[in-house]
């Protein structure tokens, strides 16, 4: 469900920006969509006609499957994953001026200011021509999702919350050899006391508004995308 909760959404522009001047209906469709002060019902789904912008967030603790499912979500179902995890790391790659900011900030498992997150995901909604997209580990508190909400001027259309018991998360982040400056047990234990603190928040809040799918997130990879499947087929129409 879109629903517009700024005066001016950025979302909009962005939207409108990333269409191909001769789509004009497809435009018009944003348009129509984001200039509306009514909530508008998803009663549609992902693969409506309209190409209706659909955002699902996916949470969840550290190593509990988000990346792993958001993959094959993609193959499936043809979305774009959007990691913020994985666009900070490209900001610290591309020597960016933040990247020693967030290189800190990483390590010690803690959460990067709002509007930079926020920025890095809005240009990549940008810059990806698509109207699908999986935002994996974010908002990581509510106060992301509060700058997400007013900067983007929407909210998802559902989230997705891999449930998993911090044994096995710690099991996995520790297997994982991915060179992860923060895939150790010191700053797992950090992240883990964070998305407690910040993140299990968020999930409440999309909770009592009706928007999350709880996933058994153990089992294997084939088991638990079983579920993610069921989810995401019940809103192709
Ligand atoms: N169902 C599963 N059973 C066992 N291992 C798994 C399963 N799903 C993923 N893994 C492995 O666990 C590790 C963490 O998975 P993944 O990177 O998808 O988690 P994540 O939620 O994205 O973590 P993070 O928040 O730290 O980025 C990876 O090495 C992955 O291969
Ligand atoms: O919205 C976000 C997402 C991530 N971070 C920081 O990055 C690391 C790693 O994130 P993963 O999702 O596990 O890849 C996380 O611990 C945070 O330090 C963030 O600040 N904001
Ligand atoms: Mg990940």
């Amino acid at each position: 469900m879109w629903r517009r909760v700024a005066s001016h959404s950025s979302l909009f522009s962005a939207f409108k920006s990333s269409v191909p001047k001769n789509q004009a209906a497809y435009r018009f469709k944003f348009l129509e969509v984001f200039s509306t002060e009514i909530e508008t019902p998803a009663k549609e789904g992902f693969s409506s006609r309209e190409r209706v912008p659909f955002i699902t967030f996916v949470l969840g603790g550290p190593g509990s499957g988000k990346g792993t499912q958001c993959a094959k979500i993609v193959e499936s179902f043809g979305f774009t994953h959007l990691s913020a995890g994985d666009l900070l790391r490209k900001e610290i790659s591309s020597n960016s001026d933040k990247g020693a900011m967030i290189l800190d900030t990483i390590k010690e498992g803690k959460i990067v200011p709002s509007e930079v997150t926020v920025n890095l995901i809005q240009r990549a909604i940008e810059s990806s021509g698509n109207y699908k997209f999986l935002i994996d580990g974010f908002p990581r508190s509510e106060e992301n999702r509060i700058a997400f909400e007013r900067i983007m001027g929407a909210e998802p259309n559902f989230v997705l919350f891999f449930d998993c018991p911090e044994d096995e998360m710690v099991k996995r982040v520790l297997s994982r050899n991915q060179g992860r400056v923060d895939d150790n047990i010191d700053t797992i234990k950090k992240r883990l006391k964070v998305f407690v603190a910040l993140n299990l928040p968020v999930i409440n809040y999309y909770s009592e508004k009706g928007k999350v799918h709880k996933i058994n997130a153990v089992g294997t990879e084939d088991e638990i995308f079983e579920q993610v499947l069921r989810i995401f087929s019940a809103y192709e129409s």
